[in-house]
């Protein structure tokens, strides 16, 4: 077992740090996929698709099974309709749940308190700037940085008021963590095999099962970004699509081990 990196963090210990984005359209789908993984996830992401078209159901199962559900509904709205959330959220299980740290100081210190006050059970993650998002797509949005320095500002933003984990891509893993220091858990998806930051996906590509980086633009290795002071990696359709996911799991899982072990060699 491996102590999780930050004490915030609700659970004592933790299997793997290795969060299996459980993107499926049907619930059912989701479970068995999942639970065939189990012994090489440390939590499940339950994202928009599943929690839209199942709704609470979409949690249940994992709670069943024992699984720590990181629930990645990234919510950003005003902070009154924002903290009433993440209590609902809490309520169902969630025990890491994304927000936006773009909506906001209020937003951010509000889904904090919220989270203190229901027992910090749940730890409140703030999503910086998405990894689908390139220097250029942040120049369309009116935001005149690149996105290295828009994650530092936003990570730095949501940890002034309280935030402690936080999602970068494996780019800025390193910035966010001279930025915030080890106390911070930083979280990335964007992972890819290596060849994927060289293979352009075939057109209308959905799956990475091939090894491309389908619409993730600012990828790594789990290898990188463990090695640069990631403290988990979220992985979804290099392991879904795969030929075998439980073999691509385990993999990764394997990866994320040594990495570890790696880095905390470098340390000492
Ligand atoms: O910046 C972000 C924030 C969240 N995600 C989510 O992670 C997974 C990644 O899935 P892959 O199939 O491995 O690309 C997905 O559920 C996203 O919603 C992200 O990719 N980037």
């Amino acid at each position: 077992m491996i102590s999780p990196p930050s004490s915030r963090f609700p659970d004592g210990r933790l299997s793997s740090r290795l969060i299996f984005a459980a993107d499926f359209a049907d619930v059912d789908e989701a479970r068995r996929a999942t639970l065939a993984l189990q012994p090489h996830l440390g939590l499940v992401k339950i994202g928009l698709e599943l929690f839209v078209g199942a709704g609470p159901s979409a949690l249940s199962w994992a709670r069943e099974a024992g699984l720590p559900i990181f629930l990645d509904l990234k919510l950003h709205d005003i902070p009154a309709t924002v903290e009433r959330a993440v209590d609902r959220a809490i309520a169902l299980g969630a025990r890491m749940l994304t927000v936006h740290a773009a909506g906001g100081k209020e937003m951010l210190l509000r889904a904090v308190r919220c989270a203190e006050a229901a027992g910090d059970t749940c730890t409140i993650v703030a999503v910086t700037v998405l990894t689908s998002l390139d220097d250029g797509d942040l120049a369309d949005l009116g935001v005149d940085s690149d996105a290295g320095t828009q994650a530092r500002r936003l990570a730095r933003l949501a940890f002034d008021q309280g935030v402690r984990a936080f999602v970068c891509s494996p780019e800025e893993v390193a910035t966010l963590r001279a930025e915030l220091g080890p106390k911070a858990t930083l979280i990335t998806p964007g992972v890819r095999a290596a060849q994927a930051a060289t293979r352009a996906p075939a057109a209308g590509a959905s799956s990475s099962g091939g090894g491309g980086k389908d619409d993730q633009k600012r990828i790594a290795t789990a290898r990188e970004a463990i090695l640069r002071g990631a403290d988990y990696v979220v992985v979804g359709r290099p392991i879904r699509d795969a030929a075998d996911p439980k073999a691509a799991a385990e993999q990764i899982d394997r990866t994320v081990r040594d990495a570890l072990a790696e880095a905390e060699a470098i340390r000492t």
